[in-house]
């Protein structure tokens, strides 16, 4: 488990990471999200102990301090750009961070870079070094692994095999911090989002949390479009006309089926409303600077 307590980051003397908890159990993949300068790779740089940090932070129990990192020893990351060394051989460099030969020709395999990693990195495209990051990252059969952007100039064929990759390593009980732009992506393998604005978590939720929420409000259509108004205003159930159908909240579904069926009516649309992710991020997002500026 990795527990996060109250940690502030600074970086000369600024303060960066504002008080944030966050506990990541095994086989999770949280999802980290937040505007440009939000303080990310700050963040994923403060859990690998690189930055000077007040507050605390374990992994299975054993603290992450500045100074020591011993805490980090099964965890592996990749941050900005892959720590490469470029005249070595892509199989020279994992060489030198492998405990294991048969866990380092797994990696190779399961990444697919047997026809590029033998020669020397240099000559590399930026997704190939992306690939070799990702499984420097991923060696020594890790616990944690963190991943700033780790999708960056991979192609599709290439992406949808990390994601793969991704979720059979947390099958196995690894646990995953992973920052991403395309938050499709991220979508796609996380079971737990994290908002960071200005340094600060905003939002700290499970997917199938997130994915229930947004079942809060339906869209209502009848038959008869003139008496369904007048039919819900008459029984105190707010509603909002939104184009040609009307919007209620979920608990006053049964009440508003139960009316339709008395009156003679007939339901042509009940849909829970269903926001993408992004929209919601932006929702989230546009609602928290709407209530910082009236504070
Ligand atoms: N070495 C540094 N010196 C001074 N300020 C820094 C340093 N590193 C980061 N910052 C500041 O910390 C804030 C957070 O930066 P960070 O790179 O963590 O954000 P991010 O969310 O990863 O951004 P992006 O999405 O653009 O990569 C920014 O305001 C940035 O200017």
């Amino acid at each position: 488990m990795l527990s996060i307590k109250n940690v502030t980051t600074f970086i000369e003397g600024k303060k960066i990471i504002h008080d944030v908890s966050l506990n990541i159990s095994p086989g999770e993949i949280v999802g980290l999200i937040g505007p440009n300068g939000a303080g990310k790779t700050t963040f994923m740089k403060t859990i690998l102990g690189l930055t000077k940090f007040t507050g605390d932070i374990s992994i299975d129990e054993k603290n992450v301090t500045e100074d020591n990192h011993q805490a980090l020893r099964k965890v592996g990351a990749l941050i900005e750009h892959p720590a490469i060394y470029p005249f070595l051989t892509g199989r020279q460099n994992l060489l030198l961070y492998s405990e294991s030969n048969n866990d380092l020709e797994e990696i190779v395999s399961t990444l697919k870079m047997e026809n590029f990693i033998d020669k020397k990195s240099k000559d590399y495209s930026l997704g190939m070094k992306q690939k070799l990051g990702i499984g420097i990252a991923l060696l020594n059969d890790p616990e944690l692994v963190i991943l700033d952007e780790p999708m960056n100039g991979l192609d599709i064929e290439s992406t949808i095999m990390i994601r793969d990759v991704i979720r059979k390593y947390a099958e196995q009980g690894c646990m995953f911090l992973i920052s991403s732009h395309i938050l499709g992506e991220l979508q796609k393998v996380m079971t737990q989002v994290v908002l960071l604005r200005s340094g600060k978590v905003i939002l700290n939720r499970s997917m199938a949390s997130l994915n229930q929420d947004s079942s809060k409000k339906y869209f209502v259509q009848v038959d008869k479009e003139n008496l369904i108004e007048d039919l819900l205003n008459h029984n105190n159930i707010c509603n909002q006309r939104v184009g040609d159908y009307l919007e209620i909240d979920s608990q006053n579904v049964n009440l508003m089926e139960n009316l339709v069926f008395q009156n003679g009516l007939y339901l042509t649309r009940l849909e829970p409303e269903k926001l993408n992710l992004e929209e919601k991020i932006v929702k989230i997002l546009t609602d928290k600077e709407g209530s910082d500026n009236e504070e």
